[in-house]
């Protein structure tokens, strides 16, 4: 799915508004329709509502939902903030079709919020993708009040007060919703972690938006959803062997940390690759010959850090990071590799930091190279930044210059393609937050780089079922629960 920018959301809308066609007051009544779908699913009509909404097209949502609820029988309290004069058209004429049935107030200061019970559920349409500034006044005083409530809240479209697209100020007022129902398409600010206070459980409702405008529509953010996963993945033929599925390369582990190693190979196993080297070093080796039978073992001459790397000829991808620790020998083999390497490549865990202090590796990266950092390891490639957004210019900077593709990991892990595009996961939890999660994804990526997946599909589609098997681990162990040897286990092709 295709993330889009305020901006374009707004083309989009007049688009379909003037090609469907459809009026905008009847666009606002569809999208209207969508969230009472989505809502009537998720509260039963038991609960009384109070819609706040602002005086813009997303407060106009907020009274034809308003109307539609109290036809479903809810029982409806909607208070306007009067903020300004000027109300938005679709706003006014909604406000004509509710005004005879319903408990409306509108209130000039906050002082004038109601007292709810703590049943009440609150429907946000303060502000939408209109936003342009943030909150302050009347609007700050309601959004603080809802705020400080103890009731559940649903922001309808995005929280408001929270940007689509850019980084707020530290102290912006914006509303912190339970669920966000943001309408057609998922939106930037959803995907960072910094927003989610003001995000909850977001859900996309289709709207009939123009599907054709959307293709049309340029951007450099995607979401992996189920369906753009499960579109990668390349079918088996009938007279495959194990040959047909690659070779793959694993150096891993070292004293210690061997752990690492073996995570990694098992789910590299687990995730459909023909036959599996693990290069370990000496004190390795019964670790894995026991652990990991299906896998075959090259030893280190070393014998707890690795410092050499066999023959390259019989490999269609090579893994390198889980455990390794940065010796001097290993930064050396390292450097030999970088130099040698023929054939698709994946750089995790210390194999990062050796080239984050080892910064004339850099130059030596194949193109197309994979590198998995969690946040503080790409800080320590990449330098700092002041917030999120930042991060993503820079990794999408750093993607570019050294033509290497990143996996930014943490909630919604963001693949970043040499090109600039940003490639956003839907799937895993925080559950797997814990040791030895990301040797697990290292594995399953080089496995299926060893079957000749493009290494763009290989990192967007790696991140998704890693994601997935997390996402089973976690119905059957809960997530505080989950270890990363679950997340092999519940790999699922
Ligand atoms: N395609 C869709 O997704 C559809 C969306 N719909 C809904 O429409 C809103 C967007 O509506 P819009 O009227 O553009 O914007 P808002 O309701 O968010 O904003 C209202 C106006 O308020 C002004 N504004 C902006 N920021 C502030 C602020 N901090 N304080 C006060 N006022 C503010 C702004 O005007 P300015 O000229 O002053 O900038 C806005 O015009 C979308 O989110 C959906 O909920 C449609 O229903 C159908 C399809
Ligand atoms: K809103």
């Amino acid at each position: 799915m295709k993330i889009l920018t305020s901006a374009q959301i707004r083309s989009l809308d007049q688009f379909t508004i003037q090609n469907e066609p459809i009026s905008s007051l009847d666009l606002m009544e569809r999208a209207s329709n969508a969230f009472v779908g989505w809502f009537c699913n998720q509260f039963v009509n038991t609960r009384p509502v109070c819609v706040f909404c602002g005086k813009g097209n997303n407060g106009g949502d907020g009274l034809a939902i308003a109307r539609l609820l109290s036809q479903l029988s809810y029982d409806v309290q909607v208070v306007v903030a009067d903020y300004t004069p000027n109300a938005s058209d679709d706003f006014t004429q909604n406000l004509d079709r509710l005004k005879t049935h319903l408990n409306l107030a509108f209130i000039s200061s906050a002082d004038q919020f109601p007292t709810l019970s703590s049943q009440v559920v609150c429907i946000d349409t303060l502000l939408g993708s209109g936003l342009s500034r943030p909150a302050e006044g009347l609007l700050a005083g309601i959004i603080h009040k809802i705020n400080a409530l103890p009731n559940k809240v649903v922001s309808v479209d995005i929280a408001s007060g929270l940007y689509m697209d850019k980084a707020n100020g530290e102290n912006d007022p914006i509303i912190e919703p339970d669920h966000t129902v943001t309408f057609q398409l998922p939106k930037l600010a959803f995907l960072l972690p910094q927003n989610v206070r003001f995000t909850g459980e977001w859900h996309v409702v289709d709207i009939g938006l123009s599907g054709k405008y959307i293709q049309e529509l340029p951007t450099p953010y995607w979401f992996t959803d189920k369906k753009a996963a499960e579109k990668l993945i390349q079918p088996r033929g009938k007279f495959s062997h194990k040959g047909t599925f690659g070779h793959a390369l694993l150096l891993a582990g070292s004293f210690g940390k061997m752990g690492a190693a073996v995570l990694s190979g098992r789910a590299c196993l687990r995730s459909g690759v023909g036959l599996l080297t693990m290069h370990a070093p000496v004190c390795g080796y019964d670790i894995i010959q026991i652990s990991s039978p299906e896998a075959m073992v090259s030893i280190d001459k070393n014998d707890r850090h690795i410092s050499q790397f066999p023959d390259l000829e019989p490999y269609s991808a090579v893994g390198i990071g889980p455990g390794v620790g940065q010796e001097p020998v290993t930064i050396a083999l390292l450097e030999e590799l970088l130099d040698q390497v023929k054939v698709p490549l994946i750089i995790d865990a210390d194999a990062l930091n050796i080239l984050s202090s080892n910064r004339s590796l850099l130059d030596k990266l194949p193109p197309n190279t994979i590198l998995t950092p969690h946040p503080k390891e790409f800080q320590r490639l990449a330098g700092e930044s002041g917030d999120e957004y930042e991060r993503l210019e820079l990794a999408r900077d750093f993607a570019g210059k050294y033509q290497v593709i990143i996996c930014l990991k943490g909630a919604n892990t963001a693949v970043i393609l040499p090109n600039g595009e940003v490639h956003f996961n839907s799937t895993g939890n925080p559950g797997m937050a814990t040791g030895g999660t990301g040797d697990v994804l290292t594995g399953i990526i080089t496995s299926l780089l060893a079957q000749k997946y493009k290494p763009a599909e290989a990192a967007i589609l790696g991140v998704y079922q890693h994601g997935l098997a997390g996402d089973r681990a976690a119905e059957q162990k809960g997530q505080i629960a989950l270890i990363a040897s679950d997340v092999v286990e519940n790999l699922g092709w």
